[in-house]
Parts: C-alpha cells; structure tokens; sequence
C-alpha cells in the first residue's frame, strides 16, 4: 500500500498541515506531521469548550470502529513550551488513501494556550521513532510504525515548500520529485529522533567550512536552528543583521537580499535560498524581519527544521537501519 497527502503552509510557513481521516464514518481534521515527536493526538469533544477556538475536534463516541484503550494515558511537552495531555482511543486513520486500523489516537484534555490560539491546527501527527511516544502504561505505536508492515516499502517522504503545498507520501519515493539523485546519510535513533550529522555548511557562495552540524531533521519545527559559531558566521555576511533581544533572534531589514546557506549531506550539498531564512516581519510596520536561521543554544543539538527541509526531497527510511536520505529539487 502507499498514500500521498498535501501539506499546506501556515502563517509564514511556520507551519505545514495535513487532511486526516479519523473513524467511521471519516472525521478529517488537519494536523502537523511532525518528526520531531511520536504522539498522534487531536483536540476532540474531551478537550474543554474554553480552549477549543476554532479547532475541529475528534468524537470517539461517533465512531463505529474507536475503542477506548481503558487505563492509558498521555501528556507530552515540546521544546516551545507547549504541551498537551489527556486519554487514548484506538481507530482508524486513513491518510491519502492509506488506512491503518487500530491506531492509537490521544484524545486531548488539555491544552496549552498556545494551542488553543491555532485556530488551523487540529493536532499533531508523530513521525519520529515510537520509542518516544508519551503513552502509559503501554507505550503506543505511532502512524508509520503501524502502516509499515503493507507499505511497498518502509518509508515516508518529506516535500515541503516555499509558500506553496508540498507532500508527504507514504510507502514510496518518488523519483519525480527531486533532481540528480538521492544522497543517504546515517541516523542515530537511539533518542527517538532521526538524527543525523551534516559534515559542514557554506554561505552564499563561500566555500565549504568543515564544521560538521548534528541535528534532527525535524518537520515540526519552523527554523533551521545551529551552533551559535554557524549564526554569527552566516549573519556577519548582512550590514544590518543585529541580534535583537527582545525577540531573541536576529533580525534584518525586510528589504534586505540575504546569502544563501548550504548544508552537506554525505558528499553532496543542500542550497537553502536567501529568501527562505527571511522567516517574517516582527513588527506591523514591517520594517525587520526574523531570521529563518537562529542559535541551537540550550537544546542540546541542532535542528533541521522547515527552513532547511523545504530546500531538499527528503527520504525517511523506517527500514532495519534507519537513514535519511536529501536530493536537491
Ligand atoms: C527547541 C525548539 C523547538 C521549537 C519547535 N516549535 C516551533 O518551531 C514552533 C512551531 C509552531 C509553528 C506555528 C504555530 C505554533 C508552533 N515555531 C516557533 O517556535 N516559531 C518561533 C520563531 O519563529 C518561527 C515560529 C517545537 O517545539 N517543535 C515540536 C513540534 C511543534 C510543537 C508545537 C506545535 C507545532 C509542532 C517538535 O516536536 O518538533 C520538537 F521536536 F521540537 C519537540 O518538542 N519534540 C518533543
């Protein structure tokens, strides 16, 4: 089996979303495929009218195929401060044309604040590794763990874009869908996420500085965040980058053309064009604007988030030895 499903932008591609079936018949909600966490949940009829604004929500209770995985709980965190908790649920997903039976959906009955201000966001659907899914006593697999066994291969692809929809296809990769040919780097699964290091970075046209980057490549963050040396070096290329404290990032003149930023992959290269690390204005006049690349400082490692996936076609291998794979396109 495969499927293929389209992510859309949100706000300044902070964000991509994605058309969800859930139950019988089909409730379709739109969540965040996110690599960087392994819980499916979803704001449903148990999540508290005041802090449902807009979301769509999931009723287990008007599907014929939800049963309720009595006893077992979830409460997850992530690194924006957000978090979310509540009870479990087993249904069917169904994801462009994929359907998975039995999968565990995590009912919210709580959310933070920052939740319930996403209107457009419904939930979240995990794509990391289900060693680090939330759910007790008995942890819970997540989509693509439970599709794999009838995907014609154990894989997923990323395909997002520039202030357009991208993919995300299920079970095949398609050679259509990028240039030249895919390089396959390792993954260090061992923290649940696909980590991976780059073996260096360039900017604009400078040539390739050999300091090796690891990271995550992580669809649910929005920006490429690096070591601090990589920020200062990249930033130091524009007059009228300044880092700005309170928004705790660097900022430039909207107007301003940036340099590119190249990623190794393996011995191949990934282009981030300037105009994708021009992330969105941070005042109504619109005079500066945030940065698309910011410091990894605090969290321990680096982030290949949206701004750095959104360059490349990228292959989620789920195979016995996990890897990832980066073609240009
Ligand atoms: C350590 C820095 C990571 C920050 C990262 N969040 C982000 O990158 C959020 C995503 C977002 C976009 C739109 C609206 C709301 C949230 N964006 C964000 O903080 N910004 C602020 C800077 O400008 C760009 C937008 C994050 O927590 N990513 C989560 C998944 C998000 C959680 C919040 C909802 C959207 C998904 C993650 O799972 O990818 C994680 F790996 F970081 C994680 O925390 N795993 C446990």
């Amino acid at each position: 089996a495969t499927g293929s499903v389209v992510a859309t932008p949100a706000q300044y591609d902070a964000e991509y979303l994605s058309p969800v079936s859930i139950g019988t018949p089909a409730q379709t909600l739109m969540l965040d495929f996110d690599t960087g966490s392994s819980d499916l949940w979803v704001f449903s009829s148990e999540t508290p009218k005041s802090s449902v604004q807009g979301q769509t929500v999931y009723n287990p209770s008007k599907s014929s195929t939800a049963k309720k995985l009595s006893g077992a709980t979830w409460k997850i965190s992530y690194g924006d401060g957000s978090s979310s908790s509540g009870s479990v649920y087993t249904d069917k997903v169904t994801i462009g044309g994929l359907s998975v039976s039995n999968v565990a959906v995590e009912s919210a009955q709580k959310v933070s604040r920052e939740f319930t201000a996403e209107a457009d966001l419904d939930g979240l659907l995990g794509l990391a590794f289900s060693s680090i899914n939330t759910v007790q006593p008995t942890q819970q697999k997540t989509f693509f763990d439970m599709a794999k066994p009838s995907l014609d291969s154990a894989v997923f692809t990323a395909d997002l874009k520039y202030g357009k929809a991208g993919k995300y296809n299920f079970g095949y990769i398609d050679d259509s869908a990028y240039n030249g040919s895919l390089t396959y780097t390792a993954v260090d699964s061992s923290n649940g996420w696909w980590m991976f290091t780059s073996p260096g970075y360039a900017v604009g046209s400078g040539t390739l500085d050999s300091t090796s980057i690891t990271g995550i490549a992580d669809t649910g963050t929005t920006l490429l965040l690096v070591p601090s040396s990589v920020v200062t070096t990249y930033y130091k290329q524009i007059r009228n980058a300044r880092y700005d404290s309170s928004q705790a990032g660097y900022v430039f003149p909207c107007s301003t053309s940036l340099p590119s930023f190249t990623y190794a992959v393996g011995n191949s290269q990934i282009v981030i064009p300037g105009k994708y690390i021009n992330f969105a204005p941070v005042d109504s006049a619109g005079s500066s604007c945030f940065g698309g690349i910011q410091s990894d400082e605090g969290i321990g490692f680096s982030i290949f988030g949206d701004v750095a996936l959104k360059a490349a076609f990228v292959v989620f291998d789920g195979s016995q030895s996990p890897r990832l794979g980066f073609a240009s396109k």
